[in-house]
């Protein structure tokens, strides 16, 4: 079979310097594209090359249409506006598009589902194996403790993130949220501050730290009446969350249009 031929959205930002380090080590792509805004100072380097990484023969470009004519599926780490350039493109395209971009507001998510009626759409918050193994769980002691233990959900991540909760903050509530058949958007408690009175039952809380070079920590605490439950993942390092976007645009090949999930890449599901 051949390669599959990949377009990395952000290819100056963290992830997607480490995409480009990830993909000579993984089996089955080739990459073909890189993608920066118009403004970046990037643009027409290597994208390997201008970052201390071996060359890729792959120069930055800003030109969407001209990067997806050669392109199987599209990974993006990238913002909430250049994913919604890049999903119409993909969309027209009909290229597939592994979104792990955070911080897109409701109305963005709507574009992204109308994205998903013309190609393959991988969306997460986290690519990582053990989150969404994670999230199963969560799932499944959310609905076994029933609303009664409170939930609360803590992440840590570096200086430089712009968007709270994170994208893993909210796919846990979620798993809480479906765990107790409930909608999380209605139960939400977030950035609690001066008189807030008591807790509101049934509320799930977030709560956002940064500092540092954190890659990111996240806690879902149960508490209950006279004792606690906490479940923490720590990523050390971002090649989690590259490979597991690697091991989503493989799986979309042959898939038709569709959102998808991470737990749908990996056949994790709750009974
Ligand atoms: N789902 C997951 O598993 C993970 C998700 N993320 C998410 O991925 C996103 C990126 O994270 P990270 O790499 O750390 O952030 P960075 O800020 O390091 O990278 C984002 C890159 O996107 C570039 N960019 C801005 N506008 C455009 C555009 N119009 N077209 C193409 N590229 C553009 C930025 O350029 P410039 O700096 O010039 O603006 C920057 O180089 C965030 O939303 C983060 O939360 C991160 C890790 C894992
Ligand atoms: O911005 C980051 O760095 C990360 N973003 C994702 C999120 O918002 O949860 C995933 C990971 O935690 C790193």
């Amino acid at each position: 079979m051949s390669e599959l031929r990949l377009v990395v959205v952000g290819a100056a930002g963290r992830m997607g310097r480490m995409l480009t380090q990830t993909i000579p080590d993984t089996l089955g792509v080739r990459l073909v594209g890189a993608l920066e805004g118009a403004g970046s100072s990037s643009l027409g380097a290597d994208c390997g090359a201008a970052f201390g990484l071996p060359a890729t023969g792959v120069a930055i470009t800003s030109d969407i249409a001209a990067a997806l004519a050669e392109a199987d599926a599209i990974i993006d780490f990238s913002t909430p506006a250049a994913t919604i350039a890049v999903a119409k493109a993909a969309a027209k395209a009909r290229v597939a598009h592994v979104i792990g971009t955070t911080g897109l507001s409701a109305d963005e998510l709507g574009l992204i589902a109308e994205e998903a009626t013309e190609t393959a759409v991988v969306r997460s918050g986290n690519m990582s194996l053990g989150v969404n193994l994670l999230a199963v769980l969560i799932e499944k002691a959310a609905k076994a403790l029933g609303p009664g233990w409170d939930a609360e959900i803590i992440e840590m991540h570096h200086k430089l993130k712009v968007d709270a909760p994170s994208g893993t903050a909210l796919l846990l509530g979620e798993a809480v949220a479906l765990g107790r058949g409930i909608a999380l958007a209605e139960h939400s408690a977030r950035g609690r501050d001066g008189l807030t009175g008591p807790r509101k039952a049934g509320d799930i809380g977030f709560a956002a730290l940064r500092g540092g070079t954190v890659v990111g920590d996240h806690t879902v605490i149960f508490a209950g009446m006279g004792e606690r439950i906490e479940f923490s993942h720590r990523a050390e390092d971002r090649g989690i969350f590259a490979r597991g976007a690697l091991a989503a645009a493989l799986w979309t090949r042959g898939r038709g249009p569709g959102l998808y999930s991470m737990a749908d890449v990996l056949g994790l599901t709750c009974a």
